[in-house]
């Protein structure tokens, strides 16, 4: 098994065993995984969706913040646990039902907090929708 692969195992379990029931609902699925960050896909149905078929900001804040937790658990081999402790988000230009993406560019990770800036775009579009920088703060 490759390095990457076993990353995103690692990411995998961890979305499966640690996170609430209706984020596991979203479906994120892992993708891609380096040092630098991770991509992840996400099928977003009308479960997600506001009026005018437009994925709502609630489920793209949440998206944006579980995406990063999983790429440091996925590129962290020391089992430390993070918590989030401050979330800026910007919606700039309307995500719609469908599948989309969201890459994870790690800024830092300390000893003690990490941040990472988070793309969310609709598949097969290089413009960015909506925008999140997220800190993580490590637990013990
Ligand atoms: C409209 C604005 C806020 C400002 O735009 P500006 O900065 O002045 O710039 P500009 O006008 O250039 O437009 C930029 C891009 O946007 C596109 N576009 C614009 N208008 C429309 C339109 N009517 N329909 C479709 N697309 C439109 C436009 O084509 C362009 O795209 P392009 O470059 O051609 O590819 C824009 O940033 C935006 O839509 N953000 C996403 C907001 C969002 O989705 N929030 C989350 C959901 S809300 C929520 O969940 C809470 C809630 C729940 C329930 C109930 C209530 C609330």
């Amino acid at each position: 098994m490759s390095a990457d692969q076993s990353r995103l195992d690692a990411m995998k379990t961890f979305l499966a065993e640690a996170f609430a029931p209706w984020v596991k609902a979203l479906n994120i699925e892992p993708v891609d995984v380096s040092e630098a960050g991770a991509v992840f896909r996400i099928p977003a149905g009308d479960n997600l969706a506001r009026t005018g078929g437009i994925v709502c900001g609630q489920a793209l804040s949440a998206i944006a913040d579980t995406v990063g937790v999983l790429t440091l658990i996925g590129i962290n081999d020391d089992g430390r646990i993070m918590t989030t402790v401050d979330m800026t988000t910007h919606f700039m230009r309307p995500v719609s039902t469908g599948d989309i993406e969201a890459t994870v560019t790690i800024l830092s990770n300390g000893r003690r907090m990490a941040t990472a800036r988070i793309d969310i775009r609709q598949v097969g579009s290089p413009k960015v929708c909506a925008g999140a920088t997220c800190a993580y703060a490590y637990m013990g």
